[in-house]
């Protein structure tokens, strides 16, 4: 046993404190996000024992404090979560987790040593998990049953581990399972054979850690945790670790009339650590444990990783229902742009229907990726991706390139009201930069180091950004008011000192202080207040203009484009392009989509959206109200569609996202779509120029 586990349970969870948290956080998360949209809440049950399992865990400290929001605004819960005993050493983290009621485990990663020598297979093909070593000294301490066997990381592979089950000797170990990765296509197959690298992890004796969470949950509690065991920025999950399923039978099998949840949660972003960005938290159906799991679990010996392994299996296929995972990023990306194809071009898609669609076409792709109009419809969307880069637009601006129904005139004047625009909300940033850059600069400089930091200590993480949105949090949270407080008592330190003939100051402009009507029998704390109430309204203030200004600065580029008289004809020849790929996904959609979804029908609202262009080239909009349920559309006068389009407003594809789901999550997505709708009506074209 490498490790004693540290006593903790919520009993250590102080409930103003938390509260108090929720509250701050909060606001933290509203000030970072555009939008966190929270679906499937209605799940989460408002009493009784519950385990949240929540992955991806992309966003380090960010996706609990996003979890401890949502659970209690919309369940009234409060949460523990398991959390890395590393993290409890961080000095405000670590405070803040133990108020919250956060229960620290030993993670054997974070224990991991370079074992000495090599190891090699010798009869990989009869006795798989024999391994031998050279020079290894397995007997020495840090190699013990139960510990781990780390093999060097590949590429941009996780590196695979697998437990010792017996020590033979010096030079001679037995593993519970043979190494996946012995394979002849793969990079460490001669090594495993001739002898590689490798590392060594302890066995951590959980027990009492488990103790403590059965406890917890035999009393009612929340517990969340994050399976993969650790956060990073993978586009795929990591192999969950066993602890979910572990935690879920030990309770039942202790108390199994206790009435356990194993609630599922996707934590869907879209760019985890940019400032203004947004996610999709989705809460998918329970996890059911069946009887037998929970025999096999208490009859221990071989049955117990049985009963494990067979319910991690379960929540791993619960987790892929509300999560989107990818192979790496490329196949995301490419994903991602199939998914903007697949919908009229200036439509807007509610966030949970843009997430659901990416899913859907994940799993198509790695079905049919060999196929050959797929791969087909692969090259088409990777060139018409080149074509936007070089001319430095996305895909939603392409719109710029209907010279019929933006010519050229139409643009210049958009030009010119957007810089117009841009610079009367630049001059609106100006109190708000020039008083609160620091806060800027360093959460930028802090961020990027502790991302750097995290990088070297971490096998699991790409680039390592899954650290980044936590440290801008942070050091914003503690800046600010720092700044805050700094101002005000310089604001008011000066009209203190500067109190003359009874009324304040008369350097001060007189907007301050109103020289001939404000006497110095105001009191100096009522001046403290106005100014902090200011700072705080001139960094906001500053920030939702500065999202603004962005958001114009961002569109000005394909009016650029579009006027430029060398580029525009590319831009008219991209969006000829785009129609051209976008039909080919429809083809690509309508061919594979029956045979992965039963329910599929070919009827959509790509068709009907891209058959609505006239001559004119007036396209898309009014065709999509027709896509719309008719309370939805503001004039649904032209109905080409079929009358079954009437009921299932959004098209088969979009539809069983509801499945197994309440009318008042379908009652969501209707809202955001009309809401989309009354945005687009309002003309508010250059929002959605600058998004995604
Ligand atoms: C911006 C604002 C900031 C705000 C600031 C304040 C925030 C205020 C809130 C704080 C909130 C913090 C939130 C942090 C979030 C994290 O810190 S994430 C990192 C920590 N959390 C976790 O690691 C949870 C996931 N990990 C697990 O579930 C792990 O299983 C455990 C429970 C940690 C144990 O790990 P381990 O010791 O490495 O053991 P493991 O290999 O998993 O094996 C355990 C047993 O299962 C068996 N097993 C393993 N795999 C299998 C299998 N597939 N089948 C069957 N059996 C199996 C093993 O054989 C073993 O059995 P024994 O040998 O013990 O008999
Ligand atoms: O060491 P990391 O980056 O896996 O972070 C673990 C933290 O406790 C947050 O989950």
């Amino acid at each position: 046993m490498a490790k004693q586990q540290p006593r903790s349970s919520q009993q250590l969870l102080v409930p103003w404190i938390y509260d108090l948290g929720v509250w701050i956080y909060s606001l933290c998360l509203d000030i970072f996000f555009r939008e966190i949209y929270a679906a499937g809440t209605w799940r989460i049950p408002k009493q009784g024992p519950v385990i949240i399992v929540a992955a991806p865990h992309a966003n380090q400290f960010v996706d609990s404090i996003v979890l401890i929001r949502i659970l209690k605004r919309h369940a009234n819960r409060r949460v523990s979560f398991l959390i890395a005993e590393k993290s409890m050493e961080e000095p405000y983290i670590g405070t803040m987790a133990a108020c919250m009621g956060a229960l620290p485990v030993v993670r054997a990663m974070d224990h991991v040593k370079p074992g000495e020598g090599t190891i090699y297979l010798p009869e990989p093909e009869d006795d798989p998990t024999l391994v031998r070593g050279r020079g290894t000294g397995f007997t020495n301490p840090m190699f013990m049953v139960g510990g781990t066997i780390v093999l060097p990381k590949v590429e941009k592979e996780s590196p695979e581990q697998q437990a010792i089950a017996e020590i033979l000797g010096p030079e001679e170990l037995r593993l519970r399972k043979p190494f996946k990765k012995f394979k002849p296509d793969h990079p460490l197959y001669e090594g495993l054979r001739t002898g590689t690298a490798f590392k060594v992890a302890p066995h951590i004796d959980q027990s009492q850690m488990f103790d403590a969470v059965y406890r917890g949950l035999e009393a009612g509690g929340c517990i969340g945790i994050f399976p993969e065991g650790g956060s990073h920025d993978r586009p795929s999950l990591l192999p969950l670790k066993a602890g979910a399923a572990i935690i879920a039978l030990g309770t039942l099998a202790r108390s199994p009339d206790c009435g356990l949840s194993i609630i599922p949660c996707g934590l869907n972003y879209f760019h985890p650590h940019k400032f203004r960005s947004r996610a999709v938290v989705e809460f998918g159906p329970p996890v059911q444990v069946h009887p037998d799991q929970i025999e096999a679990f208490k009859a221990g010996g071989n049955s117990k990783p049985n009963a494990v392994g067979s319910l991690l299996q379960t929540i791993q296929e619960a987790l892929a229902s509300v999560t989107q995972q990818a192979p790496d990023r490329e196949t995301l990306m490419l994903i991602q742009a199939t998914r903007r194809l697949y919908r009229p071009l200036r439509m807007k898609l509610p966030l949970p229907v843009v997430i659901e669609l990416n899913r859907r076409l994940l799993r198509g792709y790695t079905l049919f990726k060999h196929e050959p109009q797929v791969i087909e419809l692969t090259k088409a969307v990777s060139a018409y991706n080149c074509q936007l880069e070089a001319l430095g637009i996305r895909d939603h601006q392409v719109e710029w390139g209907n010279v019929k129904r933006r010519p050229w005139w139409l643009v210049f004047l958009t030009l010119l009201y957007r810089i117009g625009e841009l610079i009367t909300l630049s001059v609106g940033t100006l109190p708000s930069l020039a008083l609160f850059w620091p806060v800027f600069v360093t959460a930028r400089v802090i961020s990027h180091k502790k991302q750097r930091q995290a990088l070297a200590a971490s096998e699991l993480k790409l680039e390592g950004r899954d650290v980044v949105g936590t440290w801008k949090i942070l050091v914003a949270m503690g800046l600010a008011p720092t700044l805050y407080t700094w101002y005000t008592v310089i604001g008011t330190l000066w009209l203190y000192y500067c109190r003359h003939d009874g009324y304040y100051c008369s350097v001060v402009p007189w907007w301050l202080t109103a020289r001939s009507y404000v006497p110095d029998v105001v009191p100096l704390w009522a001046f403290a207040i106005f100014f902090f109430g200011l700072m705080i309204s001139i960094s906001f203030a500053g920030l939702r203009i500065g999202e603004i200004g962005v958001d114009v600065l961002k569109s000005l580029r394909p009016l650029l484009v579009a006027l430029n008289p060398s580029s525009s004809a590319a831009l008219v020849k991209l969006r000829a392009q785009r129609r051209a790929v976008a039909a080919q996904v429809v083809d690509v959609i309508n061919t594979f989509g029956p045979e992965l979804f039963p329910d599929f029908e070919s009827e959509k609202l790509i068709d009907d959206g891209y058959s609505e262009e006239d001559d004119d080239g007036n396209e898309i909009y009014k065709s999509q109200l027709k896509s719309m349920p008719p309370s939805a559309a503001e004039s649904p006068r032209r109905s080409r569609s079929r009358s079954n389009a009437r009921e299932d407003p959004y098209g088969t594809w979009l539809k069983p996202l509801t499945i197994g789901s309440r009318d008042d999550f379908l009652g969501d997505v209707n809202t955001l779509i009309q809401d989309s709708l009354s945005e687009r009506g309002r003309g508010q074209m250059k929002k959605a120029d600058a998004e995604e």
